[in-house]
């Protein structure tokens, strides 16, 4: 089949613009169809950035960005990778939050994903073989817009996440955008202000739970691994009741990674190796609170309490150090609405005089004096001058991690932890902060957000061919990030900043990809990760059309 020019400048995986080639324009019959000028691909790129910067607000600037991938992929892209820094926060967290909540009323494109409804799952393969159209799919981000960051439930609207999401992807480490695929599971939305909006897109109805919930996740996965053998399947985003027990469901069975879980689990335990290389302590001294024990808390706690494991302690003698603190304060085995991931957390009693009264998280922190205090709760502010001085009074080098995304939701800002622990506190924050300038120190104050692990350990995970993504693969990815920082310099972050996203991906790329070979996993051949992982990743360039056949892999 020979591409009409109506399909060369319409499909953004083929489209390159005013960068067709003469030759291009006399095959595809383009000519007087674009303008006379002949553009490179930087050509593009420095007019679509001069276009950029002339929009005044984040939105704008993201709104503008869809439209270039809508239209061209490999200008996006080439675009993305030139500027990760600024883009970051505007393709991603926090500005995805804005076009999340307001997805139905700024929809124009549905940018290649797919929408699959709790109604009407016999379409389910179909669905997902005409938006595949003959590619090679390789990573499919997944979502039911349930607990979309911490903004709730957003039911359809959430795609917007899998969209974002896969967009670091290909952008950080490389990933083909042509063998990834965004997808919703739209099982309705408990969000009232949409139900009632008349330009909601999604399904107009109650959350469905239980029975029907888990058949139609069942066979979504089903078809999926079945129509896409190597797939390497990410879910994001998922509510607290649901997320764990999918991920549980089939990581024993397929190659599949919980973000929230596990990709948080990585980008904590990386800070927190990063801060102690800082302070010189050791793992085995400090004492874990988490403040907000739900998917991303409660799955924190369990990677880091595995850390303490590998480096020699028992499993009964780590948990003596991890305490959970919730909407009810501190955890007690003896409350009756734990979550299944909260229990092997929570305390006795008996441990404490007052256990009554730590109902809160400041009567925790009096109470127990951790060194490691991590926030996953989703209330703003909550950790307040009074929480961190006390924190401080009781350790030489608080962490503190207030993790809430968007940035309306941080439990602190990162400005504030400096100030309130003169300099001492060693803070990772979930977006992006400035440097703090502190009695003439500047402290750089790392991300902690799982954008900087999760595209590495997806492009080694696949690079590697492996069949299941382990424990040992989470574990190698997270302590490869360490010794990126010059951790002797006054006021050092304790992660790697995200200028250096792209490098450092495939730094958790090798790692990734080596640990899988030595646990065998991989289901091909691999005699040279760093060549497997070389010979996958892709680069945002203009290549020939093919001449007459529609190809597999589009964007050629
Ligand atoms: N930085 C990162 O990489 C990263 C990764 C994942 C999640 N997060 C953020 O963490 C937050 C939580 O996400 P999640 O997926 O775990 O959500 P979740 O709903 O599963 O968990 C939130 C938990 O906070 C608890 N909580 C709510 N109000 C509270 C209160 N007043 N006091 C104490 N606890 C309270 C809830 O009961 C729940 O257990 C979100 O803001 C999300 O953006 C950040
Ligand atoms: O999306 C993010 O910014 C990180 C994380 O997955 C979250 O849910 O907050
Ligand atoms: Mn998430």
């Amino acid at each position: 089949m020979k591409y009409t020019p109506e399909q060369l400048l319409h499909d953004p995986f083929l489209n390159k613009g005013t960068a067709f080639t003469r030759s291009e324009r006399d095959q595809y019959s383009l000519n007087g169809l674009l303008p006379p000028a002949i553009q490179t691909l930087e050509q593009q790129v420095k007019q679509a950035y001069a276009q950029y910067q002339s929009k005044e607000t984040a939105l704008e600037k993201r709104i503008f960005l869809m439209n270039i991938f809508n239209e061209n992929h490999i200008l996006f892209y080439k675009l993305f990778s030139q500027h990760v820094y600024e883009f970051m926060p505007i393709v991603y967290d926090p500005t995805i939050a804005d076009t999340i909540e307001n997805y139905s009323a700024l929809f124009t494109d549905p940018q290649n994903a797919t929408y699959l409804s709790i109604d009407d799952q016999d379409h389910i393969e179909d669905a997902l073989r005409q938006s595949a159209d003959g590619r090679d799919i390789r990573l499919i981000v997944v979502t039911d817009g349930e607990g979309i960051l911490g903004i709730g439930d957003w039911g359809t609207q959430g795609v917007d996440i899998a969209v974002g999401k896969l967009m670091v992807y290909s952008a950080a480490a490389g990933i083909d955008p042509s063998q990834v695929l965004p997808v919703v599971l739209d099982a309705g939305t408990n969000n009232k202000k949409i139900l009632d909006d008349d330009l909601y897109l999604g399904v107009r109805h109650e959350r469905i739970y239980g029975k029907k919930y888990n058949s139609f996740v069942d066979r979504f996965v089903a078809i999926a691994e079945k129509m896409f053998p190597n797939l390497y399947l990410h879910f994001e985003d998922f509510g607290r009741s649901n997320a764990a027990n999918i991920l549980n469901r089939y990581k024993e069975q397929y190659t599949v990674f919980n973000d929230d879980i596990q990709g948080t689990g990585i980008i904590v335990l990386a800070g927190i190796l990063g801060a102690l290389n800082i302070s010189h302590e050791k793992i085995s001294d400090q004492i874990y609170m988490c403040f907000g024990a739900g998917t991303a808390g409660a799955g924190i706690a369990s990677r880091i309490c595995e850390e303490f494991v590998q480096q020699g302690m028992t499993i009964q003698e780590a948990k003596k150090h991890f305490y959970l603190v919730d909407k009810q304060g501190l955890l007690f085995d003896d409350m009756d609405d734990l979550t299944p991931e909260q229990k092997p957390f929570a305390r006795k009693r008996s441990e404490f005089a007052n256990a009554e009264k730590l109902t809160n998280l400041e009567a925790a922190v009096k109470a127990i004096h951790p060194t490691i205090l991590v926030g996953t709760s989703t209330v703003p502010g909550s950790f307040t001058e009074n929480v961190i001085k006390e924190m401080a009074a009781h350790t030489e080098r608080p962490i503190i991690f207030p993790l809430s995304n968007p940035t309306k939701l941080a439990e602190a800002k990162a400005e504030d932890l400096i100030c309130w622990t003169k300099g001492k506190a060693l803070v990772a924050t979930g977006i992006p902060a400035e440097p703090v300038v502190y009695d003439g120190v500047s402290y750089e104050i790392g991300q902690a957000n799982n954008a900087l692990v999760y595209p590495g350990l997806g492009l080694g995970t696949i690079a590697a061919t492996a069949r299941l993504l382990t424990d040992g693969m989470i574990s190698a990815a997270a302590h490869s990030l360490g010794g990126i920082v010059d951790s002797t310099q006054p006021g050092a972050a304790v992660l790697p900043p995200v200028s250096k996203l792209s490098s450092f991906s495939q730094t958790v790329a090798i790692a990734t990809a080596k640990e899988a070979v030595a646990e065998k996993l991989n289901r091909t051949k691999i005699a040279d990760v760093e060549k497997a992982i070389a010979d996958i990743k892709w680069t945002p360039e203009y290549h020939a059309i093919l001449a007459d056949v529609k190809v597999a892999k589009r964007g050629e």
